[in-house]
């Protein structure tokens, strides 16, 4: 093996265990006293009981472990996964959205950041036609800072209206309830269309005894005011009583057994292993996230069979092929490829191919997978009068309406426009993925720190204090540390703005999940609006 591809592949190694590390930190929050805790209550840790919730010998897709970490909110610097897990698992052989609170992490109550995270899983349970699963046990929301958590679209009462509409639909919402899920926190519980709850662990009510002692003089037990045989004999409110977690989850899944079962939409060929090892990606992607990729070994490494089927390889070579384009298949699936690739740069003639091949994979109905390592379009007199404004607006536009599923892996640079062009969060792709090598933000540290110096020394020459040469260090330097922290994939993930930062090595698995699931609804027809040509 080259000197540079050891590099390469010893420092993604590297920055891959860095990633598992804060993954072990929101599994284990808390670490053992909070499992010995847990345990004096009768309970597991939520992430055991999903694991018993999906079927045995199988997978849990979980998403945005890395979420909560670093947010700052005041007095309480990490949310360790955003207080809540979710992810897709296969129930009686149907995927299944799981999310479920972790009492562990400030008794599972709603940050903005796990609102945040409990919306996206509905969002995507919603999109892709799932049934959800909630495991509840969550004090409410995390009264500090009601102010942001409360009132607003996408805060509190969005769950509920999530759950309603999503009933409304068809998709099964059924609640495992296993501690105090009190106020707003009930109607998880209420809302659902099957409640199950433990004997003498879940409770719910819409005040406490506290609130209730105050409100009325009555003096009442939490058990005895909302507890499981309350519910479950007397108000009607949940629907099955459990004697402990394991009957909890078995009832679950029982209910769930009455499900018909999924398909996907298109035809699926047989699947067949990559010729090429995963060691490729590891080896070829340079450890300089600013240099220019080889898109094509990448891809020989997640394809079946290695296959990939280009489409226009000869087309403006130098400056099309910036962008490739093609057919693989994952896992038997066969997905529409708009790569970057070289240095990423979008330039007219790239744009123009990448917006026919979204078309084309339109008509076809066949979904769409981006990798994006683009720096952004081309800039430039020549770039402007061959109008790369409005290919690339035409480009945006064919991301923007192409109903086919679509997703996004980021595997470099992600800045401007390009971000756009390449279905990034804002597109709305069906899943939207990082890996270590990601850096998302709206143009590099290095670009920013220009700009913003030149706008700085213009503003310290006019009051007559030009910039030191020192301070124009000092000052670029500070630029490009906050942009590249705020594009760093563990920035990104904290805040959701990917649904997972995966390793190279699990790219193949979790594409062809993805897509998997992205195609249980059927696809849409194409329609484009004006495109310019
Ligand atoms: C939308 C409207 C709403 O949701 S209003 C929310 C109203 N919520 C409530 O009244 C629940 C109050 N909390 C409780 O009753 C208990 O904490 C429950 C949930 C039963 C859990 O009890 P337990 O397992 O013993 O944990 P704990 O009390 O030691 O709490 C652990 C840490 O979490 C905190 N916590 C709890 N609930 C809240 C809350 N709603 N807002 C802010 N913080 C909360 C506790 O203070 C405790 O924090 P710390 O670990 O001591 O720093």
């Amino acid at each position: 093996m080259s000197a540079t591809k050891l590099t390469n592949r010893e420092h993604w190694e590297a920055q891959e265990q860095e990633l598992a590390k804060l993954v072990e930190a929101a599994v284990n929050a808390g670490g053992e006293k909070a499992v010995e805790r847990l345990s004096k209550q009768g309970k597991q840790p939520v992430r055991n009981l999903i694991a018993k919730l999906i079927d045995p010998g199988t997978e849990f897709f979980e998403l945005s472990t890395i979420a909560g970490f670093g947010m700052d909110y005041p007095g309480v610097p990490d949310i360790p996964g955003g207080g809540v897990v979710y992810g897709i698992g296969k129930i009686h052989g149907n995927w299944t959205m799981i999310l479920g609170n972790d009492p562990r992490v400030k008794a599972g109550t709603y940050f903005p950041i796990t609102l945040k995270k409990h919306m996206r899983a509905q969002a995507i349970a919603e999109r892709c036609g799932l049934n959800c699963v909630y495991v509840a046990d969550s004090g409410g929301a995390f009264l500090p800072m009601q102010a942001e958590i409360f009132p607003d679209d996408q805060q509190f009462g969005s769950m509920f209206f999530n759950m309603a509409r999503m009933s409304a639909m068809g998709l099964k919402q059924i609640t495992l309830s296993t501690g105090g899920n009190t106020a707003g926190g009930a109607y998880i519980v209420f809302m659902a269309c099957q409640s199950v709850m433990i004997d003498k662990m879940a409770y719910s009510f819409l005040g406490g005894p506290p609130l209730v002692k105050a409100a009325t003089g009555e003096d009442i037990s939490a058990e005895d005011l909302g507890g499981a045989k309350i519910h479950t004999q007397v108000s009607g409110g949940a629907d099955h009583l459990c004697k402990d977690q394991e009957d909890a989850v078995s009832k679950v899944r029982e209910i769930l057994s009455m499900e018909p079962p999924q398909s996907i939409s298109i035809h699926r060929f047989e699947p067949k292993e990559p010729k090429q090892p995963v060691t490729d990606i590891y080896d070829n992607l340079p450890a300089n996230v600013h240099q220019g990729i080889k898109t094509r070994t990448i891809l020989k490494a997640i394809a079946d069979d290695s296959e990939f089927l280009e489409y226009k390889k000869e087309y403006a070579k130098g400056r099309g092929d910036n962008i490739i384009t093609g057919k693989i298949r994952l896992k038997g699936i066969p997905v529409g490829v708009i790569a970057s690739n070289n240095a990423g740069i979008i330039f007219v003639e790239a744009a123009r191919k990448a917006t026919e091949w979204i078309v084309r994979c339109s008509q076809e109905k066949i979904p769409l997978l981006f990798i994006q390592a683009s720096p952004g379009y081309m800039v430039g007199s020549q770039s402007e009068h061959m109008g790369i404004g409005k290919y690339g607006a035409d480009m945006v536009r064919a991301v923007s309406c192409a109903q086919v599923p679509r997703i996004q892996i980021a595997i470099g640079p992600d800045n401007g426009a390009a971000n756009y062009g390449m279905c990034g969060r804002a597109y709305k792709p069906h899943f939207l993925f990082h890996t270590m090598r990601s850096r998302t933000s709206v143009m590099s540290g290095r670009s920013a720190a220009f700009v913003l110096l030149s706008i700085e020394e213009r503003k310290r020459a006019a009051q007559g204090n030009p910039l030191t040469e020192e301070e124009k260090i000092e000052f670029q330097n500070k630029m490009i540390a906050k942009y590249d922290g705020e594009a760093h994939p563990f920035y990104c993930g904290a805040r959701l703005l990917s649904d997972k930062v995966l390793c190279f090595s699990e790219m193949r698995d979790w594409l062809a999940m993805a897509f998997e699931v992205s195609l249980l609804k059927p696809i849409g027809d194409p329609a484009f609006g004006n495109l310019r040509f």
